[in-house]
């Protein structure tokens, strides 16, 4: 697992990390989001050993990877969000170099460049490094974090340079990557992306915490925080709905209000299926019932556009 705990990272005095007390358990893929400046970078650097905490721990799989660089070699894998490779040798030569590094012996890691080149397409590539494209670099980049066969594999904006095609490919990387049981923390602006693979998420603001859950409780957190309004919509042939609803006691409802063909039911989060429960023996004919809030994306930006 990853943890920090009271990280604090001081530049010039100013806090960079301020106090972050994080925990990726075994086998989560995270994502770890936050604004321009929040210190995801930072607190990133300081796990993968490449700056020095000013106070306060971190640790990877219980290694402290700055004291211990061997050992972190061993259990993690890193993408940078500028990778650096050797532009006058091929992306085979490039990780077959690298490679050397890590406690593989020639033939598993000849097996698992020839693996891993396939599955970001690079494999038969003939060109040298210093001619690829940038999402070419990034998906070599990608490669290179897997080499080891981490337990943990943490990834800097990873799909920033890749097309669509890459995208894919590397989603299907992280759903195997979960399936293997890894631990994968992702650093990403790009929230659709971070939704789509990511099973729990963590928003850091001016070096601290101030959100962690699923995907859905850091969304009904940024619901409270930036007070904006989600609803649950019910449309029913019966109006006899609204009565029966305004008649629920429950902390979550907000307002009820009467909309055509239904009711529409202010709620702090999603409740639904504690609604279906109550509503499964009544005959309101229901012809629908969905969640009415904004996305991840319009969210965060509700929140944090000011900073
Ligand atoms: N080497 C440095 N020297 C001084 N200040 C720094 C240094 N690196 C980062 N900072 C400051 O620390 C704070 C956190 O920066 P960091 O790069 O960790 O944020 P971030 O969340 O990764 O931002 P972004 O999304 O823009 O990449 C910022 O205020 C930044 O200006």
């Amino acid at each position: 697992m990853i943890k920090t705990e009271n990280l604090v990272k001081e530049y010039n005095e100013k806090k960079a990390v301020d106090n972050l007390n994080l925990e990726v358990g075994d086998g989560e893929v995270f994502g770890f989001l936050g604004p321009n400046g929040a210190g995801k970078s930072t607190t990133i650097l300081m796990l993968t050993g490449m700056i020095e905490p000013t106070s306060g721990n971190c640790t990877i799989q219980g290694v402290n990877v700055a004291l211990n660089p061997l050992k972190g070699k061993e259990i993690l894998g890193y993408l940078p969000e500028d990778v650096g490779f050797y532009k006058n040798l091929t992306g085979y030569e490039n990780l077959d170099y690298l490679g050397k590094f890590y406690p593989l012996t020639k033939s598993e890691r000849e097996e698992r460049i020839e693996i891993l080149l396939k599955s970001v397409r690079l494999n038969d590539v003939p060109q040298k490094v210093g001619e690829y494209s940038r999402g070419m670099n990034q998906r070599l980049g990608l490669a290179l974090a897997l080499l080891n066969d981490p337990k943990v594999v943490i990834l800097d904006e990873p799909t920033a340079n890749l097309d669509p095609e890459g995208v894919l490919r590397y989603r299907e990387i992280i759903k195997k990557l979960e399936k293997e049981g890894k631990t994968v923390l992702i650093c990403s602006h790009i929230l659709s992306e971070v939704r789509a693979v990511c099973t729990t998420l963590g928003i850091i603001s001016q070096g601290t915490l101030v959100a962690r859950g699923s995907v859905e409780e850091v969304e009904d957190e940024l619901i409270l925080q930036s007070n904006t309004s989600q609803k649950i919509v019910i449309r029913s042939i019966n109006p006899e709905v609204y009565s029966f609803i305004e008649s629920i006691s429950n902390p979550e409802i907000l307002g009820v209000e009467r909309i055509e063909n239904g009711v529409e039911i202010r709620v702090k989060k999603d409740i639904r299926e504690s609604l279906a429960e109550e509503l499964k023996d009544k005959c309101f004919g229901i012809t629908e019932m969905y969640l009415d809030r904004p996305g991840l994306e319009d969210l965060f930006l509700k929140v944090y556009r000011r900073e």
